[in-house]
């Protein structure tokens, strides 16, 4: 943490979030945002939900890991994320990217390919963007989404008794990062995980319209990310690690690099899983595991029904 009480990182990430967002009225074409894994506005013919995420050579990404392809992948899918999370369809993404003079063109390009190769999966396409110098590669990428009829799932609809279930990895970003860290390149699984999450984007508005009282994208840490959902709902949250799925792969790393994969699986971000609450009764959509109750507001976010005290997850400027 900076000595400095009035740097950012005395702020920390939320309280700067808090700080350059309250008190600003919003026009009424802003149905929702911010506050949510992307905004919804009124458009003259509908609503559109876009979202917005940078990623920083160095704090995202490395290119001695990565490949440009992957990089420009991987910018795309944080954002394609939280418009699956919202319930949405993405319909278009534009691009920033800032460089230095340096930088290979083919550098350039390839991340331009990795972002048409993640969009196309998608179906759809890069509509724009902008191209300018810095002191470091630095990728901003704004997604849009189209909501058809659904209503958007916010972060706040949680209710006491409701399900939690997640879709999606968890855990394996972070195993990949810490094989990384230590100069290693394998086992590709994880490794390619932390390169480029496979966010399963169908989910979103397939729970969207299972009912889901609550999404969003785990881009922290699960419980990291929890907490906002459980402060954005006035719910507490347990999660009951006896149905969290640590698989065999995460435990060979685990004990390979001495640590503990439940670690990975409960703080490790990256993988873009979607975690959602659902109405007890029904059942669960495809693809979708229990792992933990909405529990009464004032218990926060519980682990077996006892507090957990430390880090849940990724903070910007808390590393
Ligand atoms: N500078 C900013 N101005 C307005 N809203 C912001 C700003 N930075 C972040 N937010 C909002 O804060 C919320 C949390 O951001 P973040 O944790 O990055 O969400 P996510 O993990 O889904 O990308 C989002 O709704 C985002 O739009
Ligand atoms: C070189 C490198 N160091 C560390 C990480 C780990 N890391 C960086 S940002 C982050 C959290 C997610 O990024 P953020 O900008 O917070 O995305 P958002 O929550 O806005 O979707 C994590 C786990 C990484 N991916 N690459
Ligand atoms: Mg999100
Ligand atoms: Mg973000
Ligand atoms: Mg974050």
């Amino acid at each position: 943490m900076s000595p400095d009480e009035h740097s950012v990182a005395a702020t920390g990430e939320f309280g700067l979030i808090r700080r350059v967002t309250e008190g600003r009225a919003q026009p009424p074409s802003t149905l929702l945002g911010p506050g949510d894994d992307a905004a919804v506005l009124a458009a003259p013919d509908g609503r559109v939900v876009v979202t917005t995420d940078v990623l920083v050579h160095g704090v995202h990404f490395r290119l001695d890991w990565s490949s440009p392809e992957q990089v420009g992948r991987k910018a795309v899918a944080v954002n394609l994320s939280d418009v699956a999370a919202m319930g949405a369809k993405p319909t278009s993404v534009v691009v920033g990217i800032a460089c230095p003079a340096d930088t290979p063109a083919q550098v350039v390009t390839e991340i331009m390919d990795g972002m048409w190769t993640e969009a196309g999966a998608a179906g759809i396409g890069v509509s724009g963007g902008d191209l300018v110098s810095a002191d470091q590669l630095v990728i901003s990428v704004t997604a849009l989404g189209d909501l058809e009829d659904r209503e958007p799932v916010t972060r706040s609809g949680a209710r006491p008794g409701d399900v939690l279930a997640v879709c999606g990895r968890l855990g394996w970003a972070a195993a990949g990062l810490a094989v990384l860290r230590r100069g290693f390149r394998s086992p590709v699984g994880v490794v390619n995980a932390q390169r480029c999450p496979e966010p399963p984007y169908a989910a979103g508005p397939q729970a969207a319209l299972a009912g889901a009282t609550a999404m969003m994208d785990i881009s922290d840490g699960l419980l990291a990310d929890l907490a906002h959902l459980a402060a954005a709902s006035e719910v507490g949250l347990d999660v009951q690690t006896a149905q969290l799925e640590v698989s065999t792969r995460l435990k060979e790393v685990g004990s390979a690099l001495g640590a503990d994969p439940l670690q990975w699986v409960l703080t490790g971000g990256e993988d873009h899983a979607l975690v959602a609450t659902f109405p007890p009764f029904d059942d669960l959509p495809e693809g979708w595991r229990k792992i933990g109750v909405v529990t009464m507001p004032g218990s926060g976010v519980t682990v077996d029904g006892r507090e957990y005290d430390q880090q849940g997850g990724w903070e910007h400027w808390q590393q």
